[in-house]
């Protein structure tokens, strides 16, 4: 089949050489000294999936009209990457690869001749040089749309895709964004450290502050009226639980967390935006609970200071020691 990835960085490049691998035609795009490593010597994917060199075709845009396209941006970056391809994507499965909760609706309202799909990658992936990525975690992905069954484009989706990484189709993709989103409770604290996802995690200074932004996030969904969705062991039940429970025992998810991760380092994608000195997506992740909340009249403070701290370091381009950050944050934690 033929499969474009748009945005062959962490995520487009594994899913880009574990299609190809399978025997999928795929084409790529990227930029830069990606596209001139890609073009070089193939995209080389290694870690947990095993080591490939995907021979792909790569360019700015994609070249040939796709019969499936996978959006890999960022979330910030999704609107341009989808107008620069909107040509070759009428009529055909675009499957938005992203986390945040605005990935699908944009690509949606952008294409409206074409069958959107939204994904939730549980795996972690690292962009390790030009043309080389590595995933450090493997996980499932979620395929969906909507609050109730998948559409048979996420149905076909994930089969194709599963035969390459494992893959489901799923209900209520709409709460499973937001279980995502509490997942990605996890990116914060690394971006604005330095440190590992695991270190961060692990860490007696800044797990209690992970754990009060997830409860935060997910009070902030309950009071949205969501239904959180069934990934990755966590589910609507289990949320509502931790929401209300005291803060030394809603630790435990972080700590699972922690566990999956196993051992390789995760940097998580908002760290490896920061070290490559560009713009992260942290207003889609903390900072959409703090709009979120504003919505409703509410405000979300723990995340909003944790936005604030990866704003203040991709200004200076100076990381936060850990007991500085729970200076900063004692007082919302003192609440
Ligand atoms: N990395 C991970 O472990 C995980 C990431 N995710 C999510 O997956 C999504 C992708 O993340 P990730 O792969 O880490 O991000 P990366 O930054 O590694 O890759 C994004 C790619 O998109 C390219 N890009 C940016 N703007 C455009 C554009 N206008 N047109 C075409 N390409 C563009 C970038 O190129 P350039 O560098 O030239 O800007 C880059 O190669 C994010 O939403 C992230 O949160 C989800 C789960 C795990
Ligand atoms: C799953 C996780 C937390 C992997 O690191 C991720 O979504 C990210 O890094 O953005």
């Amino acid at each position: 089949m033929r499969i474009g990835v748009i945005g062959a960085g962490a995520i487009g490049g594994t899913i880009a050489a574990l299609l190809d691998r399978v025997g999928h035609l795929v084409e790529v795009t990227a930029r830069g000294e990606q596209l001139a490593a890609i073009r070089a010597d193939g995209l080389r994917l290694d870690g947990g999936w095993g080591v490939h060199t995907a021979r792909v075709a790569a360019a700015e845009r994609l070249q040939t009209r796709p019969e499936l396209v996978f959006v890999c941006t960022k979330a910030q970056d999704a609107e341009a990457a989808i107008r620069d391809n909107a040509a070759l994507l009428d009529g055909i499965t675009v499957v938005v690869v992203q986390n945040g909760l605005a990935g699908l609706r944009v690509a949606t309202e952008l294409l409206p001749g074409s069958d959107c799909v939204g994904a939730l990658a549980l795996y972690a992936a690292s962009y390790l040089s030009p043309g080389r990525v590595s995933v450090t975690t493997t996980a499932n992905t979620y395929l969906g749309a909507g609050d109730g069954e998948p559409p048979a484009s996420a149905v076909e989706a994930a089969r194709i895709l599963d035969a390459a990484m494992p893959s489901f189709a799923v209900e209520n993709f709409t709460g499973c964004q937001w279980t995502k989103l509490i997942v990605n409770q996890v990116n914060a604290m690394p971006a604005i450290t330095g440190l590992s996802a695991q270190a961060t995690l692990g860490g007696r200074e800044l797990r209690p502050i992970i754990t009060a932004s997830l409860q935060e996030a997910v009070r902030i969904g309950i009071a949205r009226g969501v239904r959180f969705g069934s990934i990755q062991g966590l589910d609507d039940r289990i949320l509502r639980f931790v929401a209300s429970s005291p803060r030394w025992l809603a630790q435990v998810v972080p700590l699972l967390m922690r566990r999956r991760m196993g051992a390789t380092p995760n940097p998580g994608s908002t760290l490896q935006s920061i070290r490559r000195g560009q713009l992260s997506e942290i207003d889609y992740l903390n900072g959409a609970v703090v709009a979120e909340a504003r919505a409703i009249g509410r405000e979300a403070p723990v995340n909003a200071a944790l936005t604030g701290l990866v704003h203040e370091v991709e200004a200076t381009k100076a990381f936060i020691p850990p007991a500085e950050v729970a200076r900063r944050l004692a007082p919302l934690l003192a609440r």
